[in-house]
């Protein structure tokens, strides 16, 4: 099988972005390590920190983040980076073509009843000059790669450089990250819904129809049964999507007015955005391309809808009508 050193030089990937890809890779098969030992090692657990979203960090939360500053630091192909676990952007070298946007541990609610977790990762072109918090705000679209890794019973990395997404399974006797799928496709149709059904009642109307006209299943306008999943670990929802299709949406919600959304735009929604259209899906916030999107700061959130492309089109359809006169849900 072929490594993903080996698959990166068959893609003819720029040097410097094969060795900080690979940087990236050796990075996740530590925290794949750290994550395994779990209460052995003592990482379990939060600690008394919050981040800068005010969420209160776990301790591998903080574990992760140091981790892959550290390698990145030692790395001379980077010049910055922004992660969920740092207020502001931290300058990690003078010279170097890239940016790096990481959310070191997504899905860290799993992490104390042993669920799935992963690693989310997006690379940008450093511009020339003084780096500054303005410098990553790039669009989506301007990234030279996406990737995550997956915590699961096995540990996989999904990683696209804008020639489709492959994906590669950690052998754990080696540390080698070997490819066991080289282009993956997303089914454009899909019975698989996946959303937290609690915010129901703090939904726009064309995401409350949506998923009702969803739930009526055979006797309702889609005539056809589906089903629904919630791994509360985008990394794992996303990767049933690219496994076997489905939708995965994190809408708007008016559930706290100061936060209308919840995922975070530079290191969960452009890399995952990438990943889905380049595995042939679509990913919308229901009114926009979440790749067209001009960030306005490294932490902005947005609303998600993603994955196979006829039934992420059938969702922005409901976006579309006018709901103005109907009576509220
Ligand atoms: O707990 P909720 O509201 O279901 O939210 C789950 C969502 O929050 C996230 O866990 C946010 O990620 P973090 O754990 O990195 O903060 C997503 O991965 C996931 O889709
Ligand atoms: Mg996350
Ligand atoms: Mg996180």
């Amino acid at each position: 099988m072929q490594t993903l050193a080996q698959t990166l030089k068959q893609q003819a990937v720029n040097p410097a972005l094969s060795q900080l890809l690979l940087t990236l890779a050796q990075s996740s098969v530590a925290i794949s390590q750290a994550v395994r030992h779990g209460a052995l090692a003592g990482v379990l657990g939060a600690t008394t920190q919050e981040n800068v979203q005010g969420e209160t960090q776990k301790k591998l939360d903080v574990i992760t983040n140091e981790m892959l500053k550290d390698a990145l630091k030692a790395e001379n192909t980077v010049r910055a980076l922004a992660s969920e676990e740092e207020d502001h952007i931290v300058e990690v070298g003078d010279s170097g073509e890239f940016l790096v946007c990481f959310d070191p541990l997504d899905g860290s609610s799993n992490i104390d009843i042993n669920s799935l977790v992963g690693t989310i990762f997006s690379v940008l072109p450093a511009p020339e000059g003084e780096i500054s918090e303005q410098s990553f705000l790039q669009k989506g679209s301007e990234q030279l790669a996406a990737a995550y890794v997956l915590y699961g019973p096995s540990t996989m990395l999904a990683l696209t450089t804008g020639q489709g997404v492959q994906l590669f399974t950690l052998n754990p006797e080696t540390g080698e990250y070997l490819l066991t799928n080289e282009a993956v496709s997303i089914p454009k149709d899909t019975a698989e819904f996946a959303i937290n059904m609690s915010n129901q009642r703090f939904w726009e109307a064309p995401m409350q129809t949506y998923i009702a006209d969803l739930l009526l299943g055979k006797i309702g306008p889609r005539e056809k049964s589906f089903n629904m999943r919630w791994i509360a670990a985008m990394v794992g929802d996303v990767h049933r999507v690219l496994s076997r299709g489905g939708i995965f949406t994190y809408p708007t919600d008016n559930k706290n007015p100061d936060k209308p959304y919840k995922l975070r735009l530079m290191y969960e929604a452009n890399p995952m955005a990438l990943l889905v259209e380049q595995a042939g899906g679509k990913a919308s916030t229901g009114y926009q391309r979440i790749l067209d999107i001009q960030p306005e700061q490294i932490h902005q959130r947005v609303a998600v809808i993603l994955g196979s492309a006829n039934e992420v089109d059938a969702c922005l359809e409901y976006h579309q009508q006018d709901y103005s006169g109907e009576p509220e849900l």
